[in-house]
């Protein structure tokens, strides 16, 4: 057995942190459970789980035997996440702020808080899992607690050992894409267990030990919308400047409330779905629905193209900087795999240099579909995580082949 270490859990009120908790003490650890409030609600609390959820974590802590503490991080969640999330919207791009939350709330205020709190590790219910390997030879070490990772005086080697992110063992379930910006430091002090087990098993072992929340639904969307009609939610902190959607022959065929509220390959909400191309030569004919294509930001235009497989939306290579590799260091040019959305199959793709030294080019064997700027691109070498970036931009099937010539 592992030695007995001080491991505090990001208790959200929902199963999967549960469990984590409640495997961490039965492996004898001494576990914490810290529940976070990231989002301020001023008026519409109505949309707002907040208090139920931490009513839930309260009583899932209860039933396990441990201590839960509230800790509010709104204020470092507005400053590093929201600002930044508003920041790309406002540039015509579509932010992933559940990446940044990662990144710099869960593994680090939230971990910084927890190591003051005399804590060696944190652990939360993400699908994904961590692997210690030998720097040198990659060989995996298993547990993050080796006598490799540890000098003979006890000190730690750090120069010994590698953390790598691997995908969740459930591959419904696996969130690796949204942890892909974690760093050495972070994933050494980071444990996921629930990311060994399938979200079956989860709620097999939730109920059998009587968790409370064991039927609880899954939270969907983005943290701090929550179940909030997100035009509507945008639209109290971006300024709307309407203007036209047009086809790709450039002829106006409605009208749109500001190019912050669309994204690449959307479908609904155009309010162009009675609109039929006239003498359209391909993309499905008259009844195909519409999907936004493009934002042109300069003139203010959305360009809606009809038809789920027009070139418009399909994109052979991206570039993407803002660059995060999990290694510490960035991955040799060459054959990997990479997703450029959430519950994306990995697709096959050659990584190669960026028209500037902070940042890659993509080339997909197959062309991708809606690739969108602001959305991360994430890395992967078989069950290995290797980091990404964020697409800066995407080169389509015709006409703009801005990247053809990288
Ligand atoms: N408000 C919160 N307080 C503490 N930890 C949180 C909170 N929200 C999320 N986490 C941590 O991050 C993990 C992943 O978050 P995610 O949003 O995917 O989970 P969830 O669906 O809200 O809940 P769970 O994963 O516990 O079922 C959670 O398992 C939990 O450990």
């Amino acid at each position: 057995m592992q030695a007995k270490q001080r491991i505090v859990v990001g208790l959200s009120g929902g199963v999967d942190s549960a469990v984590t908790a409640w495997l961490l003490k039965q492996a004898g650890h001494e576990v914490v459970g810290i529940f976070m409030k990231n989002w301020e609600d001023d008026d519409d609390s109505e949309y707002c789980s907040s208090n139920v959820d931490f009513v839930d974590a309260a009583a899932v802590a209860d039933v396990i035997g441990i201590e839960i503490e509230h800790v509010n991080f709104a204020a470092d969640y507005k400053d590093r996440v929201f600002a930044e999330f508003l920041r790309e919207y406002s540039a015509g791009r579509t932010p992933n702020p559940d990446v940044l939350c990662n990144a710099e709330i869960k593994f680090k205020a939230f971990l910084d808080h927890a190591m003051r709190l005399g804590a060696e590790k944190i652990a939360t219910g993400h699908y994904a899992r961590v692997r210690c390997v030998a720097a040198d030879s990659g060989e995996p070490l298993g547990s993050h607690e080796t006598s490799r990772a540890t000098a003979r005086d006890g000190a730690p080697r750090t120069d010994a050992v590698r953390y790598e992110l691997l995908k969740g063992l459930d591959p419904s379930k696996d969130q690796s894409y949204f942890l892909h910006r974690l760093t050495q430091p972070q994933l050494s002090k980071t444990l996921f267990p629930v990311g060994e087990l399938h979200k079956t098993e989860v709620r097999r072992i939730a109920a059998e030990i009587g968790l409370p929340n064991a039927k609880k639904k899954d939270s969907t969307g983005i943290c701090f919308i929550g179940e909030r009609p997100f035009r509507e939610f945008l639209n109290r902190y971006l300024q709307t400047k309407p203007g036209p959607i047009k086809d790709e022959r450039g002829r106006k065929i409605g009208e749109h409330v500001g190019l912050s509220f669309y994204t690449l390959g959307q479908r609904q909400g155009l309010g162009i779905g009675g609109v039929k191309a006239k003498g359209a030569q391909r993309g499905g004919g008259d009844h195909s629905p519409w999907f936004v294509a493009r934002k042109d930001m300069a003139t203010n235009t959305l360009y809606a193209v009809q038809g789920h497989d027009h070139p418009w939306l399909l994109s052979p290579a991206l570039v993407f900087d803002d660059l995060s590799w999990t290694a510490g260091e960035p991955p040799a040019p060459g054959a990997y795999a990479a997703k450029t959305r959430y519950r994306q199959q990995d697709a096959a793709c050659t990584l190669a240099a960026g028209p500037t030294p902070q940042s890659r080019v993509l080339r997909f064997a197959e062309p991708q579909w809606a690739v969108t700027p602001g959305q991360s691109a994430v890395l992967y070498d078989g069950e290995v995580c290797l980091g990404g970036g964020v697409i800066a931009q995407a080169e389509t099937l015709e006409p703009n082949q801005a990247l053809a010539q990288l």
